[in-house]
């Protein structure tokens, strides 16, 4: 049994001056992992969901920042800091939901400002130690993650997931998969139904190859199968991650979470959510205020290059739908399970 989670394959590591990324767009077929040496080659790989998940997009933008800034010329601050701002711009634009991508160049922002009288070379190291600080910080806050949403585990349970929000998501061990993996580590008896996720398949390419690396049994089921297992009693609970939480506690992530919560609450099954504190965006009121990201037609259209829609058909494609937070029954995060009402906790958490 090789199911150490502390093994957990790396999707995006520093190395001495670029990064290396497992790109995501090959597996589970191949392991391909390619070296980026310049914040365009970084947006294109936030784009092309080469790395993706929004803890992990938050880390790779840290790292793109540092890229875009390392070679600007050191003479003037205010030059300087112009350019910090349009290329955080640019990176912010690769994907609008997630709110990690912009909480880190925010918090990169910040404290490039904080050291604004040192000299810019020295600024740019600190931007680089900032990269590797969100990065390590980000593994830590996911292994806590996964320690404090255990108890929602019952000893023996069938836990239905959708998308993926593994290590390959985040900095390491990832957000609902993280509760998963610690409560089968610690002995529980974990059986996961994993939702394909149509268009990209999400996790029957990623989370399946992540649960089966990690030795978890599993099945892979179409999205549209949830209800039938749900009705069936087959499912005691569901848990998934989140791309942005707003302040009353409605929560954007992958396409296809929406109705899983409402199955959830028609069939009486309890509904998690699991994800960092810095994915909870408090300057966002309701749900009905985050972007969504729509994505390309040719998603659904085509697959793996098979044409599999009739020529000229059009499709519809967004990337995430809003869940809103009367059918949360609890966010497990690094400090501990949130539960309703939101609005209220968070205040509690974020004012005091
Ligand atoms: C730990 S990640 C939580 C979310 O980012 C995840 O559920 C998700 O929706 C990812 O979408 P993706 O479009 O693959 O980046």
């Amino acid at each position: 049994m090789s199911n150490n989670i502390d093994t957990a394959i790396q999707s995006i590591e520093w190395r001495e001056d670029h990064v290396r990324i497992l790109d995501q767009t090959y597996l589970p077929r191949r392991e391909v992992y390619s070296e980026i040496r310049d914040v365009g080659r970084m947006w294109e790989a936030i784009k092309k969901l080469r790395i993706r998940g929004a803890p992990a997009i938050g880390i790779a933008a840290a790292y793109g920042l540092y890229l875009g800034i390392k070679d600007l010329p050191e003479n003037s601050f205010e030059s300087f800091i112009v350019e910090v701002d349009r290329i955080a711009e640019y990176l912010e634009g690769a994907r609008p939901t997630a709110v990690n991508l912009k909480w880190a160049t925010d918090r990169i922002k910040s404290t490039i400002h904080a050291h604004k009288d040192k000299d810019i070379s020295e600024i740019k190291e600190i931007v680089l130690q900032t990269a590797k600080t969100i990065h390590d910080e980000d593994k830590r806050t996911c292994k806590k993650i996964g320690e404090n949403g255990v108890e929602l585990i019952p000893k023996e349970a069938q836990v239905l997931t959708h998308c993926n929000t593994g290590s390959l998501a985040t900095g390491q061990y990832g957000t609902a998969l993280s509760v998963i993996l610690h409560a089968y580590e610690q002995g529980k008896k974990t059986f996961v139904w994993v939702d394909e996720t149509r268009p990209l398949l999400q996790g029957s390419r990623l989370t399946a190859w992540e649960l089966m690396n990690a030795e978890v049994p599993m099945k892979i089921i179409t999205d549209s199968s949830a209800g039938l297992l749900m009705r069936r009693g087959e499912v005691d609970l569901v848990i998934v991650g989140a791309d942005r939480i707003a302040a009353n506690g409605d929560f954007a992530n992958k396409i296809g979470t929406y109705p899983l919560a409402v199955l959830a609450r028609e069939n009486e099954i309890p509904f998690y959510v699991a994800a960092p504190l810095s994915t909870i965006d408090m300057e966002i009121e309701t749900g009905n205020e985050i972007p969504l990201e729509e994505r390309e037609q040719d998603e659904v259209l085509n697959y793996s290059d098979a044409q599999i829609a009739p020529k000229k058909a059009e499709a519809y494609n967004p990337a995430f739908d809003i869940t809103p937070n009367k059918y949360i029954s609890g966010i497990v995060t690094e400090e501990g399970i949130i539960e309703p009402p939101f609005e209220k906790s968070f205040k509690n958490i974020f004012e005091d």
